[in-house]
């Protein structure tokens, strides 16, 4: 237990990881971290022939990532983050340095390059240690960086491009994820797997360590003990100080001279003391405790896009509390506390002039926004968080918990629940059309849909992925079809544009009307909503009207055949079964499936987010 403590010591600063990484991310929160992430938009364009070796790039590209999150958060915020963590990674080969893809073209040469050969991945990390003096920022950069060496089999050019396709090189340095699909590649490992992934854990804890527990005079002299910790006064001096805590000679001074007036003995005895009870004292739970206040957090998200902070904000900014408080009618010191916690998470930004939205607010939490998730989060905090409450039912009882909020029987989930009032659909239809503007691209751009003249989304809704298709193949005429009472509120969505002749809504019920014909039937996020019955059903009907050679594409959250990864798609599972008669599928069972049906060649990319997109042709019964 030597490591897990020194992670402790970082509990009560404002630590701040200068990284999108999610897989840094989840590295860090994993081994206990509390940290803000503000991604570093220093651009990685280094002049790599200026550094004699690879890892010194990655080393100073770490470094710039950090101090331009520092620089930033001191200009823009009143509170200076006490620690900045940076992080680049970096693959080598043959003398070249591979970061991350630009185009699927560029993760094929970066993949063929590594092709059945030995590679190193390099990541060089960054911990700037900050403090504000005069409004001056002060830092202090300790800089490390790791190795580990790759050795990938031969790669046929199948096995290239499907993994290509996959979309999982894209954001990754040397076009691979070795912790996912990639790791299929991967022949051999030599060194930290997490150094890979990109972040070195290991070598992290141990350069906190040097840095908090820099060793003693005394210690030099005595054995190691591996499952002590030194007091914790030997390290409060680190940010404090200017270069204290890292030289054993200045441990002479300070805090522990002050002891020495207790007098050697009783000092001594003290410290074997607090070294036993640390020794025997569990790591502090601090995710679990991250976890515990999740809800408090979404609540104060969904409060705030209720009370359209956000909304006011975009009009004008920056604002005191006092007078948003007014303009959203709340008290002052309610307010004034959620703006706060929005601050904390990222939403808005607080300067001595007020607050403002952040690019993220204005983006997807103002109601007005191109992209805004605003009718989302208002169908989460006014019907999901309400089935939620019932979660313990609906694990009980394995069903949905429409009855127990509605206090009524609920035979049909839309009729009776999402569209029991006009209000209640508009809200439903709202909380879609901003999810599907968010993916629609991605999905109608996943394959190549060129061969199809004709489009069918079936339960496709305000037509927002409709629409996307239309512009993405100018040929191609798309029918939304869905319920009526959808097919007429739908119009409302539909912007005009060269792409509304190419889009036809047509009302029915895809469990007993007829569907429209087409050559391409579109399921986008429908099945999760039914049990295995239903679905047979509706797949029967969809191959029926179907020729041989139409395609079907279908969009879900895919599952893995374990459901074991921490991913957004099994708290997805558990959003299904206390919202509806259905539930997310592994791709090992939407395979299953759609061959049962008829449908074959089955592709599958995975799209950013939770969603992953299936496309697969009808063959001949
Ligand atoms: C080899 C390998 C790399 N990666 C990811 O590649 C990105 C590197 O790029 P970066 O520039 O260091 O980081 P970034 O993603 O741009 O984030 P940022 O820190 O904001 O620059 C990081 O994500 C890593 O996890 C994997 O997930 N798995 C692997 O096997």
């Amino acid at each position: 237990m030597v490591l897990c403590p020194v992670i402790g010591k970082l509990l009560h600063k404002r630590v701040v990881l200068a990284s999108a990484s999610p897989r840094r991310q989840e590295i860090l929160s994993n081994a206990g971290l509390r940290f803000e992430v503000v991604p570093s938009r220093f651009k990685e364009k280094l002049d790599k022939a200026s550094f004699a070796t690879p890892y010194e790039y990655a080393m100073e590209t770490a470094k710039q990532k950090a101090l331009e999150v520092a620089t930033r958060m001191h200009q823009k915020d009143l509170r200076t983050p006490d620690v900045v963590i940076g992080a680049d990674t970096i693959v080598t080969v043959g003398g070249l340095i591979l970061e991350k893809p630009v185009d699927k073209q560029d993760a094929y040469r970066m993949l063929s390059r590594l092709s059945g050969k030995e590679h190193s991945v390099f990541t060089g990390v960054a911990i700037v240690h900050c403090s504000s003096n005069d409004r001056q920022l002060h830092t202090r950069v300790s800089e490390f960086y790791e190795e580990t060496t790759v050795k990938f089999s031969e790669l046929s050019e199948e096995l290239l491009w499907e993994y290509i396709h996959s979309g999982e090189p894209m954001d990754k340095a040397g076009g691979y994820g070795i912790q996912a699909l990639g790791g299929m590649l991967v022949e051999s490992v030599h060194g930290d797997f997490l150094n890979v992934v990109g972040f070195p854990l290991n070598h992290f804890c141990k350069q906190l360590v040097e840095l908090y527990y820099p060793p003693r005079p005394e210690d030099l002299r005595q054995p190691v003990q591996h499952d002590c910790i030194p007091a914790v006064d030997t390290f409060e001096d680190l940010s404090d100080v200017e270069g204290g805590g890292s030289e054993p000679a200045q441990r002479e001074t300070g805090s522990r001279d002050e002891k020495a007036e207790v007098g050697a003995a009783g000092q001594a005895t003290a410290e074997a003391e607090c070294h036993r009870t640390r020794a025997t004292l569990p790591p502090f739970p601090t995710r679990l405790l991250e976890l515990l206040d999740g809800f408090k957090l979404s609540k104060a998200l969904l409060t705030a896009c209720k009370l359209k902070v956000f909304d006011w904000l975009k009009r004008e900014a920056p604002q005191k509390a006092p007078d948003i408080a007014s303009k959203v009618d709340a008290s002052a010191c309610g307010t004034e506390k959620l703006l706060d916690v929005c601050a904390a998470m990222g939403l808005l930004e607080k300067t001595q002039q007020g607050y403002s939205n952040t690019e993220t607010a204005n983006l997807y939490l103002a109601s007005d926004s191109e992209y805004s998730l605003h009718g989302f989060m208002l169908q989460n905090d006014d019907v999901i968080w309400n089935l939620f409450t019932y979660l313990e039912f609906a694990i009980r009882e394995g069903r949905n918990q429409h009855h127990r909020v509605l206090g009524k029987k609920v035979e049909d989930l839309f009729q009776d629940a999402y569209y029991r009032s006009p209000e209640t659909q508009l809200r439903f239809m709202q909380a879609m059309h901003g999810v599907a503007k968010l993916t629609a691209r991605q999905v109608a751009t996943a394959f190549d849909l060129s061969r199809f003249s004709s489009a069918c989304d079936v339960g496709g809704c305000t037509g927002a992925l409709a629409r996307e298709l239309a512009r993405e193949y100018p040929r191609l005429q798309v029918t939304v079809f869905d319920l009526p009472d959808v097919v007429e509120l739908a119009v409302h969505f539909q912007p005009a544009g060269p792409q509304a002749a190419q889009i036809h809504f047509a009302a029915g019920d895809f469990f007993r009307d007829p569907l429209p014909s087409a050559e391409l039937y579109v399921l986008c996020r429908i099945l999760h909503n039914w049990s295995d019955d239903k679905v047979h059903k509706l797949l029967s009907k969809v191959a029926e009207s179907c020729k041989p050679g139409a395609g079907l594409l279908l969009v879900e959250t895919l599952l893995d055949e374990e459901k074991r990864e921490a991913q957004g798609g099994l708290i997805q599972s558990l959003n299904m079964l206390v919202q509806t008669e259905g539930r997310e599928r592994s791709r090992g069972e939407y395979q299953c499936l759609l061959e049962l049906h008829g449908f074959h060649q089955v592709q599958v990319v995975h799209l950013e987010g939770v969603l992953d997109a299936m496309l697969a042709t009808r063959v001949a019964p």
